[in-house]
């Protein structure tokens, strides 16, 4: 295990950016979501080497979704690096199909949360790195994402009401976890599936990061910050939307929540289409889209009588006495 003095550059900034940010108390139990690839590796490695800095109990888990042929060879190669290290190890194998990457995101997610929880872990960390950031605001942003969207990965989120979700390494690119491993000699389990061009993720990585590097360099860095200030903005424009929903409910039950359009009207754009959405996340069945939201907004300042087209589910939106209701079904 490394001495302070044995640390490298990246233990010195992943330290710094744990204290700064809060990340990681110390005395924790940790557990390391560990893949076996360059970005999992490396996490597990840094937070192996600071553990006496920290003093936390570190265990390592494995989440093996059948993909690959060499599946459970990956699977027992990264058992094999916690018995080195001496960290208790878990693994799960998926018993049903997972057929998307959404499938296997959510399993996994899933997956970690119970291993958590069987066993005391009250944070989970994992080895999404800037690169990942820069990818995931390309990806979403193509979708049409909003603001939300492109903040693209937070530092933390929570998995469970007790567990919380930890991503140490967001500053940091898969080059400098590569060269990391490289210096560690720590061998890393190659997933052929990330060459595989059917995954639009893969492209981004492959395909549109590189061409953009042709743009700027740093083009990852870049990204990653971009992301990184939206979040904190999102963070305040959702507590302000929060507020003003609380400010613009005159009743809310099972069936009809009923806004006050003075209050609304008051409000920019903005916190309009914010609070619209917190609105309709909370009344429809199923999630709300950019064009019914914009429906509703649009009744905010529309005269008494008016109303939406049905909203999924058979929600309506309509304005009465001077306010906005919105019925979850077609009887008002
Ligand atoms: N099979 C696995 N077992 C355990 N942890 C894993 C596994 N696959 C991924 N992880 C964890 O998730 C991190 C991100 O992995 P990857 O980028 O492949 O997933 P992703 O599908 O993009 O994740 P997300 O949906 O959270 O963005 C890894 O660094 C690792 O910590």
């Amino acid at each position: 295990m490394a001495k302070c003095s044995d640390w490298s550059l990246l233990h010195a900034r992943v330290h710094r950016i744990l204290r700064s940010r809060c990340l990681l108390p110390r005395h924790q139990r940790i557990l390391v979501a560990v893949s076996g690839g360059q970005d999992s590796l490396c996490l597990a490695k840094l937070l192996l080497d600071l553990q006496p800095k920290w003093e936390w109990q570190l265990g390592i888990a494995h989440c093996n979704h059948q993909w690959r042929s060499d599946a459970a060879a990956n699977a027992t190669y990264v058992s094999q690096l916690a018995q080195l290290w001496n960290i208790p190890f878990y693994s799960k194998t998926t018993e049903r199909g997972l057929h998307s990457e959404a499938a296997a995101r959510e399993w996994r997610y899933q997956t970690l949360s119970v291993i958590a929880q069987e066993n005391n872990y009250n944070h989970v960390v994992t080895g999404h790195t800037a690169s990942d950031r820069a990818e995931t605001l390309l990806y979403n942003l193509i979708r049409g994402s909003g603001a939300d969207g492109l903040q693209a990965l937070t530092w933390h989120r929570p998995l469970t009401a007790e567990i919380i979700l930890v991503r140490p390494l967001l500053e940091v690119t898969r080059t400098e976890t590569a060269t990391f491993c490289q210096e560690m000699q720590l061998k890393v389990w190659e997933d052929s599936t990330n060459q595989d061009l059917k995954y639009a993720r893969n492209r981004i990585r492959q395909e549109l990061l590189p061409y953009l590097y042709q743009f700027n360099p740093k083009v990852e860095q870049n990204l990653a910050q971009t992301a990184e200030i939206l979040q904190a903005e999102v963070e305040y424009l959702e507590s302000v939307a929060q507020q003003l929903q609380q400010n613009a409910t005159v009743t809310t039950n099972e069936a009809t929540i009923q806004l006050n359009c003075l209050v609304l009207r008051t409000a920019p754009l903005a916190l309009q289409r914010r609070v619209i959405r917190r609105v309709l996340q909370q009344t429809l069945q199923s999630a709300a889209s950019f064009e019914h939201i914009e429906k509703v907004v649009a009744l905010i300042a529309a005269s008494n009588g008016s109303q939406s087209d049905p909203l999924p589910g058979g929600a309506i939106a309509q304005v009465k006495n001077g306010g906005l209701w919105i019925h979850r079904n077609l009887t008002p």
